[in-house]
């Protein structure tokens, strides 16, 4: 049986990430595409790469005919997005990729995007996320909000080691770079070639980066008491992907079994042999995350080290694992693309 699909927010780059993977799909088929600036467009003319595809050319959200959609992506900038979906039909099954449905606390919201929810409601019914710690909630959901993509690399390296008691909780240091393709396709000067290219920088320094209000989140709710950790992101010179590096009090071996254990029947997450660590060249266009422990020279203390796709594992990728669960088919289903070297 064929589903039918509809992405709003398609001319940017996870929505384009979402008709790449889609393309290869056995049963969704792309019914309606939407865009603002660019509705009117064809998809070869905002992304010729997709040229060779047969897709519907853009339009804007409004135009939909959502009665003959089974899930729609909405691919929407924060705050746009709960004012979009606040609209669509309440039976319409919705991945949305933006941070507006993450927070279930209205106050914890306000606090780290500075405006009162407009659907305080859906924001206390989507299911946060994160196929492989929320697998049976997705499955039965309406509305899943797609985490972060720093979130969920951090996510990858501690939420199994909290769980299973193997590090300190008041002593989490959580460092990373993210790819340049994270602040999506908008013009803005540090984004510029020039200013970008041949060197990095922190940014949100001082544990300010948004994604700490999903991190104090999820790992407050998974250790049954409040944790806090240190966070900072910087922008890497290079176009897709993200590092992280997670500095923790406990013994390697321990971790590294925690990991393993975690992962073991997981078709994306592989925890690579111990003392490796992973590349985000080895991640590229795939929906797969890598894991790597190493001990400290300083007793007691382990690094761990996580890499993904920002743009399919950290959004569009697990946009589409949660969307087939929440369709009942093959969870992998258009997902087992090799990663693309070099
Ligand atoms: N990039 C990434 O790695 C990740 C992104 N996300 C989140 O996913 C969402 C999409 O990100 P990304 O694809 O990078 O963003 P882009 O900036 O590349 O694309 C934004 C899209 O939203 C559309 N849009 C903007 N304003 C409006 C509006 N007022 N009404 C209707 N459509 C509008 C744009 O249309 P047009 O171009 O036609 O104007 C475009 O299609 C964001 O919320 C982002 O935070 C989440 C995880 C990772
Ligand atoms: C380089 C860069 O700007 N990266 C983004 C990652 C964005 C992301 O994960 O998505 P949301 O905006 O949906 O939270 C950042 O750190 O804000």
């Amino acid at each position: 049986m064929t589903q039918s699909i509809a992405i709003i927010g398609a001319s940017g780059y996870t929505g384009a990430e979402l008709i790449r993977l889609i393309a290869t799909h056995p049963s969704f088929e792309i019914k309606a595409l939407a865009a603002n600036s660019k509705a009117g467009q064809s998809m070869a003319q905002v992304f010729p790469h997709l040229r060779q595809l047969d897709l519907p050319t853009l339009v804007t959200w409004e135009q939909i005919d959502f009665s003959e959609i089974d899930l729609c992506f909405c691919a929407l900038p924060h705050k746009t997005s709960q004012e979009v979906i606040s609209k669509l039909p309440k039976s319409l099954k919705i991945v949305d990729l933006s941070a507006d449905f993450r927070l279930r606390d209205p106050a914890a919201y306000k606090t780290w995007y500075g405006n009162d929810h407009a659907a305080v409601d859906m924001q206390k019914e989507a299911v946060y996320g994160l196929t492989e710690f929320y697998r049976d909630e997705i499955a039965g959901a309406r509305l899943v909000a797609g985490t972060g993509c720093n979130a969920a690399t951090g996510q990858y390296i501690l939420r199994p080691l909290i769980t299973a008691g193997v590090i300190d909780l008041d002593d989490i240091i959580l460092d990373l770079q993210c790819g340049v393709s994270g602040a999506g396709r908008s013009l803005k000067e540090n984004l510029l070639h020039a200013e970008l290219s041949e060197g990095t920088n922190a940014y949100a320094v001082g544990s300010t980066h948004r994604h700490l209000g999903e991190f104090d989140q999820e790992f407050s709710k998974l250790a049954g008491r409040e944790v806090k950790i240190q966070f900072t992101p910087h922008l890497g010179p290079f176009n897709r992907g993200i590092l992280a590096t997670g500095y923790v009090k406990g013994e390697a071996e321990a971790i590294n079994m925690a990991l393993e254990a975690a992962y073991a029947n997981e078709p994306f997450v592989e925890v690579l042999p111990f003392g490796e660590t992973p590349s985000t060249h080895h991640v590229r266009g795939s929906n797969f995350v890598h894991i790597g422990v190493v001990a400290d020279r300083l007793p007691g203390r382990t690094i761990v080290v996580a890499a993904l796709d920002n743009l399919c594992k950290g959004s569009s990728g697990q946009a589409l694992q949660n969307a087939n669960l929440m369709l009942g088919v093959e969870e992998t289903a258009g997902l087992m693309l090799a990663p693309c070297f070099p």
